[in-house]
Order: C-alpha cells, then structure tokens, then sequence
C-alpha cells in the first residue's frame, strides 16, 4: 500500500510544470474553439419577407416571399412562403366599380397580416404588378383603368406594409421575369448551368421566353432581354401575345364564327350537347375582337358544341397568321422567333390544362397526344359533367378547346416538333414556390439577385471548425514537445526508492 503512494508521488509526470502545462493547454484549446464556434455560428435565422400580387386578367393572387434576412446574396434562397388566392374576378373586370376591386383584396391581405410576423409588417415591400387584363382595359378605356389603380392603392396604402406601387407590367417583363423565377428556382443562374425556357400561357396574353446561341438581340432587338446575374451574362429572347391567353383566343375563335352574326354557332371546340345561350355584346367587349363585331348582331346567339377536334383545330388555326414574316424566321403574326434551345417549362394554364387532360407526360408522342384530345373532345357533354361533377363547368366545358389550342400553339406557332416536344416540362410549382412572374419580379425589385458571383468563404462552418480544433491540438503537442528539456528524467520501469 505504501509502495503504491510512493510509486504515485514519484510519477515524473506530476510535477507542478506540466501539470500546469497541461491545465494551461486544455482551456487554451477549449477558449479557441469556444471563440472559433460562436463567432462563425450561423446566427438563429431571421426571416425578411416580400408580397407581391399578380392581379391577372382572371384572377388576383398574393405571393408572400421570405428569406433569411443575413445571407441574402450568398444562400439565395428566397422561398414562397404562403399564396393567397383572391375571389372574385381579375382587378380588369370591376372597371365600372373600382372600389370593389380593392374590397376585393381585402381577405388576402388579412391572410398576408398574420403570415408575416408584425414586426416585419413594415420593412416589407408590397407590390402590385397587373398583367394582360389591365393592359387591354388600359388600351379599351384608360381613364378607367386609372380608376382602378387608384381604388386598389388606396386599399393596399392601408395595410401596415411597405407599398411600393401598382402598375401594369410590360409583356416582356412578364416573360423574362417568368424565365428568371424559372431558373432561379431551379439554382441555374447561380450556378451557370444551360437555362430553361418559360413558356406562360394566361387568360389574356402569353409568353415564350428563352435564350438561343442563334440570338445575340441584333435581330428584332425588341425581343431582347440583357441580364448579368451572378457574374454570367443572358441574353434572353421574350415575346408576350396580347390576345393569346386561352380566354381572349376563345372569344377570337367564336368571333371568328360568327362573322356574319348568327342566331346558332356549331363549335367543334365543345362538346356534343354542350348548348348555352350567349350574349354578342359581352362577347365582342374585348380589343381583342371588338373590332369584327357582327353588324348589325342579335342580341344573342345558341353556342352548341359539335365536338371535333381536327374541325376544332382548324378554327384555332384561324387566328394565327402564319404567313407574313419579315424576319429570318417567325413564330406567327410577323413576330420573330429564334430557332427553340434548351428544355422548356410550361406553367400557369398549360399545366391547369394539360393536367387535367392527363398529357403532362411529354414523352407521350404527338399523335397519341392529339388523339387524346380527340377523345376528349369526342365525349358527349353529359357524360363529361357525370364524370367529372367536382370540377368548375366552365373549365370543364373549355377544356377540349384549351387543349387544341395549347397543342396548336406549340406545335404550329412556336414550331415545337416530334423530337424537342419531350423538351417541354408542364409544372405548377418548382420546389414549393409556383411558377409565373411575381417571383422573378420581386428579386429584381429587391436587388436580391447580384450581377456578380458573391464571395464564398474558403470553408464551410463545419470543416473551418474542424481545422481549427486539429490545428489548436496540433500546437498543444508541439509546446508539449518543445518543453522536452524540462521535462523530469524518467527510466522505463518505476524507481522504488
Ligand atoms: N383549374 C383550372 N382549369 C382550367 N383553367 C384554369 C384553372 N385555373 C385557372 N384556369 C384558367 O387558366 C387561365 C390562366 O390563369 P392565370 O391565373 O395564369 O392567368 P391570368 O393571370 O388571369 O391571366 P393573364 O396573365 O393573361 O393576365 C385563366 O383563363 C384561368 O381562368
């Protein structure tokens, strides 16, 4: 027992130097990579947050975007955080009651409230942006139009947010800001990969936007759109269609019909036993057709579906112009087009359609894809309603002409064929944020994506804190080694004394 103490007194090891030595050491290590941790920590994440509407010519819909308020231009991760669909019709329709149009936006801005902390309330950025409905409305009758802008400022003035204006967008701003949702959401842009097209089809307008090598914006330069985002440059090919959203080609191809202002219209672009009464007046209320008004018009015409889709194909192609073209290549109406690049996403009502025809697989050939269409189109009214009672009537009677239309579109005017129509991707959302333009709108606005690459730190958190801890180690030993003359003499076995 006694020997054993002895033994432990006589340890070279415990002598006051290196005991010091060692305690020293050990909270030396610990200091440095207690400091290292909490100064590189990532701070608890702070949220900023963005709204945008997108008053369309259908409908009015509120996006609220957040992003962790510290690293904005180096994680770039701004996500859709709550959408937010208005009732009601688009902001366009309540031209002789603008007060209604910002009533309207009162639920949707109640939701915004209480998704956005109050204490954000007023550092974020409200936006409006009024797409295709507000710009024919602005063509029809600016000063109503005017009328409606002001009512919905004056709502949106009272909400706590910051708001930033409303205003109608440009269509080349709808289609490259659509492309800049796209791809930003797709992390293309920030890593220089190939980008994708965007390809938008709304109510009242649609878009194709897309970069080519065959097109540095010296031909047709009004089609061109220059970015520099995170250190690449784009140049992007946009093209909006007044007119060619499915609701306006829809009042196109029954005006088309009924040029000479019958009592009954035959359509093959509905469904046999379709049959409703419709009104001249409500029909030609549109530039878009207001001009081919039947004179004079009865009151009102019988619309009966036929159910075709070739016939139903052929009016489509009525309203294309496929012929004048003053450029090395057109889509349709004289507009120039590039030769198609890339893969492609087709949202907004692309998707709503060609979803609920069950054509979302574009690896289907063309042909089935059209004969689907045939079948669908070729299905009496009464069976589709008796399939289908869950789903709004007024898509499900347009259907058969949406899905011509759309094919048309693609195939016909922007010249998709067999072998690049797989290019094309119909979606709704790309990682949980929805497809369209209030996105890339909304980063462009906020300066949130940077011309240049951001600097990266060398390491990530986890690998500087690793090194640090291996070389706070290393220096440890090191001192202990560089002490070896001071160390106590010891031989191998232990001295009794
Ligand atoms: N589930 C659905 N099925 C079929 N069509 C739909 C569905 N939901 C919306 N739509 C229609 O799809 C079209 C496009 O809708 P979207 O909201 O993208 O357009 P918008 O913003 O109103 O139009 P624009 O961009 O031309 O101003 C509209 O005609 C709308 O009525």
């Amino acid at each position: 027992m006694s020997a054993q103490r002895e033994m432990k007194e006589k340890n070279p090891w415990h002598t006051p130097a290196t005991i010091i030595i060692t305690v020293i050491g050990v909270i030396a290590i610990v200091a440095l990579v207690t400091v290292a941790v909490l100064q590189n920590k990532p701070l608890p994440k702070k949220y900023k947050y963005g709204i945008v509407l997108d008053a369309g010519s259908s409908h009015t819909a509120l996006y609220i975007y957040g992003w962790p308020a510290e690293k904005v231009n180096d994680t770039g991760r701004v996500v859709q955080v709550h959408s937010c669909k208005v009732k009601g019709p688009g902001i366009s329709s309540y031209a002789s009651a603008p007060l209604n149009a910002g009533e309207s936006l009162k639920v949707c801005m109640l939701e915004a409230k209480d998704q956005v902390p109050s204490k954000r309330h007023q550092e974020t950025p409200l936006y409006l942006g009024a797409t295709a409905g507000m710009r024919l409305l602005n063509i029809e009758n600016s000063t109503a139009s005017d009328g409606v802008f002001q009512a919905v400022s004056q709502a949106l003035q009272t909400s706590p947010f910051s708001f930033q204006g409303a205003r109608i967008i440009s269509g080349q701003e709808e289609g490259a800001f659509g492309w800049v949702t796209v791809n930003y959401l797709d992390d293309r842009l920030k890593q220089g990969l190939e980008t994708t097209g965007a390809l938008d089809l709304g109510g009242a307008s649609t878009q194709i936007s897309f970069v080519s090598d065959n097109y540095d914006g010296s031909e047709s330069p009004k089609n061109s759109v220059t970015f520099r985002l995170y250190g690449n440059d784009y140049n992007l090919y946009t093209h909006s269609f007044l007119c060619y959203g499915k609701d306006q080609v829809l009042r196109m191809t029954l005006a088309h019909q009924t040029q000479s202002g019958p009592a009954t219209v035959l359509d093959p672009c509905f469904h046999r036993g379709y049959t409703a009464i419709k009104n001249y007046t409500v029909l030609y209320d549109t530039p878009c057709v207001s001009d081919r008004k039947p004179q004079p018009a009865p009151a009102s015409f019988n619309h009966t579906g036929t159910g075709d889709f070739q016939e139903c194909q052929r009016v489509v192609r009525n309203v294309f112009n496929f012929t004048d073209c003053k450029y090395s290549r057109c889509s349709f109406n004289g507009v120039f087009q590039p030769s198609l690049q890339g893969p492609f996403g087709a949202f907004s009502a692309y998707y709503f359609v060609m979803n609920f025809l069950n054509l979302t697989d574009t690896s289907t050939p063309l042909e089935d894809v059209k004969k689907k269409i045939t079948n669908y189109c070729a299905t009496p009214w009464e069976q589709i309603k008796e399939q289908y009672p869950h789903i709004k009537q007024k898509y499900l009677a347009e259907y058969c002409f949406s899905g011509t239309y759309i094919i048309t579109l693609l195939t016909e005017g922007y010249n998709f064929t067999s072998e690049n129509y797989p290019n094309i991707k119909f979606i709704k959302k790309i990682k949980d944020s929805d497809a369209g333009w209030t996105l890339g709108y909304m980063l462009n606005l906020t300066n949130m994506i940077p011309a240049e690459a951001p600097d990266k730190p060398p390491l990530p958190h986890g690998g500087y804190v690793s090194i640090v801890t291996i070389i706070a180690i290393l220096l440890f030993v090191l001192i202990i080694f560089s002490l070896r003359p001071i160390w106590p003499r010891c031989s191998k076995r232990p001295q009794i004394i």
